[in-house]
């Protein structure tokens, strides 16, 4: 059977979601393909479950450092009620509610495998055994996400590791529970399992969050210690076995043995699409797709006499993140609008129909104990860039809200400040709720905020977004502001100049 569409999207996670409805808003006929729930990874196995199974402890652990409610913290976690609260926000695993979205905006769904077939074609495979062919007039638009990757370690395959989607889908936390890895994944079970009362082993080959600040890594190694997990950093599993016991057993090689009833496998993703019939369009099975600033499928047959092969979120692999896979959606979804309809296309930097931000200003929380934000160039990244910076540094604790927050309150905030353009190029935040201070610093970045500037924004107190304050203190006021604006003005001109050149 086959069927002709305006716009065909395969993958129906938070982004290929994303890309159909931004396609459908404009007018266009769209198909969404999905194999397993509506709502993808994010939803169900990922970001939702796992913020939910983290979120329980950190309240209470939050409680514990308020004098006065601490002492109404009598009792201990409640995990069968934490599981619920989790099943709860992951619909037990029903996507009705998300289906349901679909059909109210008018984005029609087929259910199954879908593969590509050449140029504009689409092959779904149903759970039926049918099969059905959509042929897209305008764009095919390619969210498949990604898989976790279980590394080559001896024995590891054999002794049934769990990846992310057994943590986060959890029913009996074990007695002990080793993780292999030291990123985002990694930290965030052990602080969930750690809160659990579970004993956690985190087996890193080297220190912790290796993308961003290294405070941050050394202040989470801390944080999960201080739950009673042990951390072994420098560490890589030479062999791993399921005795007979059920134990896993994970022999390092240095000779140490961890044993613990099961072991994450947290080290990394690869592209989901193996079998996404990319040899049909001109691209390599298994690899990620490689996309420009409109995610348009660089080397994809027919692509660059007439856009048709879009690929957005994971699968491209410019940030493994639901928010900016969203936000290169959203500006995918209209280019293919714009296209299709003949409406003007704007792909300049920062324009409607690219994601620039993907370069410059990606914004992380990792919610771990403690939490550690960060935006856009750590200090060593600005380095390996060859910018010229300053980067100034103030305990968060600097910040009478912070301490009113939390008894003890300790935590550590850094900003890169580029000093040819006097901006902000990077800010890393680490403590008890920072997490809400992120999305300040994305907007100093992304609007390129002059520092002169930045002194007018008025952090209210006391709230740790004073932090910025002490933050602009320990980097000094421009003498003359108004110099500052001046040359920010010439600056500006003169980055007109160069791209109307
Ligand atoms: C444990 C964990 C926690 C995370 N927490 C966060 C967080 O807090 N914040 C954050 O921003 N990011 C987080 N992430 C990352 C986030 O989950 C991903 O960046 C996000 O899910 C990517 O969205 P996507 O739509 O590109 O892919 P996915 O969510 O993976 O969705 C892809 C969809 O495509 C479908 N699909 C794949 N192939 C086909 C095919 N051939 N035919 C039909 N359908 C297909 C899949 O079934 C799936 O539904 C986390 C990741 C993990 C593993
Ligand atoms: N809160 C969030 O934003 C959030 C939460 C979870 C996941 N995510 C996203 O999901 C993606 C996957 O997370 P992740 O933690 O799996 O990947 P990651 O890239 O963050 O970390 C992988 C870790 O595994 C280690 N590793 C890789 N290969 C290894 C090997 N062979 N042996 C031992 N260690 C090895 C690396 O050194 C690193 O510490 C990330 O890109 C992340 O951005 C985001």
């Amino acid at each position: 059977m086959e069927r002709e569409v305006d716009v065909v999207v395969v993958g129906g996670g938070p982004v290929g979601e994303n890309a159909a409805d931004r396609a459908r808003a404009a007018g266009l006929e769209v198909v969404l393909v999905e194999q397993e729930l509506v709502g993808g990874e994010c939803s169900y196995w990922a970001c939702v479950p796992s913020k939910t199974l983290l979120r329980s402890a950190a309240a209470l652990r939050a409680a514990q450092r308020v004098d006065g409610a601490k002492q109404a913290v009598t009792g201990s976690l409640d995990v069968a009620a934490v599981l619920a609260r989790r099943d709860y926000w992951v619909s037990d695993w029903n996507d009705q509610g998300g289906a349901d979205w679909l059909d109210s905006v008018g984005i029609g769904l087929e259910r199954g495998h879908g593969r590509l077939d050449g140029e504009r074609r689409v092959v779904v495979e149903r759970p039926d055994g049918s099969r059905l062919t959509l042929i897209a007039r305008h764009a095919v638009a390619v969210a498949t996400g990604s898989d976790p990757v279980v590394p080559r370690i001896a024995g590891l395959a054999e002794a049934r590791p769990w990846t992310s989607r057994d943590a986060t889908s959890v029913k009996h936390p074990p007695a002990r529970l080793a993780i292999i890895g030291g990123g985002v994944v990694a930290v965030e079970m052990a602080t969930a399992f750690a809160g659990f009362g579970t004993e956690v082993t985190v087996l890193a080959r080297s220190g912790l969050l290796g993308g961003m600040e290294p405070f941050a890594g050394e202040a989470v190694a801390a944080g999960l210690r201080g739950l009673g997990a042990s951390m072994h950093l420098g560490a890589q599993p030479a062999k791993v076995e399921r005795n007979d016991a059920d134990e896993v057993v994970i022999t390092l090689d240095d000779g140490r043995v961890i044993t613990a009833d099961e072991v994450l496998v947290a080290t990394g993703r690869r592209p989901r699409t193996g079998t996404l019939g990319l040899e049909t369009v001109g691209l390599e099975p298994g690899d990620w797709i490689d996309v420009d600033d409109t995610m348009l499928a660089r080397g994809a047959n027919g692509n660059a006499d007439a856009p048709w092969l879009y690929a957005v979120g994971d699968v491209n692999h410019r940030a493994l993140l639901t928010h900016q896979g969203k936000y290169q959606a959203r500006a995918t979804g209209d280019l293919i609008a714009a296209r299709a309809l003949g409406r003007p296309v704007d792909t300049a930097p920062w324009g409607t129909h690219v994601a620039t931000a993907d370069h410059s200003a990606v914004p992380q929380v990792v919610f771990a104990e403690p939490e550690c934000v960060s935006v856009g160039l750590t200090a060593a990244g600005a380095e390996r860039e060859g910018r010229t910076v300053r980067v100034v540094d103030v305990p968060m604790q600097s910040a009478s809200g912070a301490g009113i927050l939390a008894d003890g309150y300790e935590g550590a905030a850094r900003l890169v400040v580029d000093l040819e353009r006097g901006t902000v190029i990077g800010a890393t935040f680490v403590g008890q709720d920072v997490a809400e201070l992120l999305q300040s610093a994305t907007i100093a970045i992304v609007g390129e905020v002059p520092i002169a500037r930045l002194w007018h924004a008025v952090p209210a107190f006391p709230t740790m977004s004073e932090v910025w304050l002490r933050l602009l203190e320990a980097l000094g006021r421009p003498a003359d502001a108004s110099a500052d604006a001046r040359a920010s003005e010439s600056r500006e001109s003169a980055d007109d100049a160069e791209s109307a050149a």
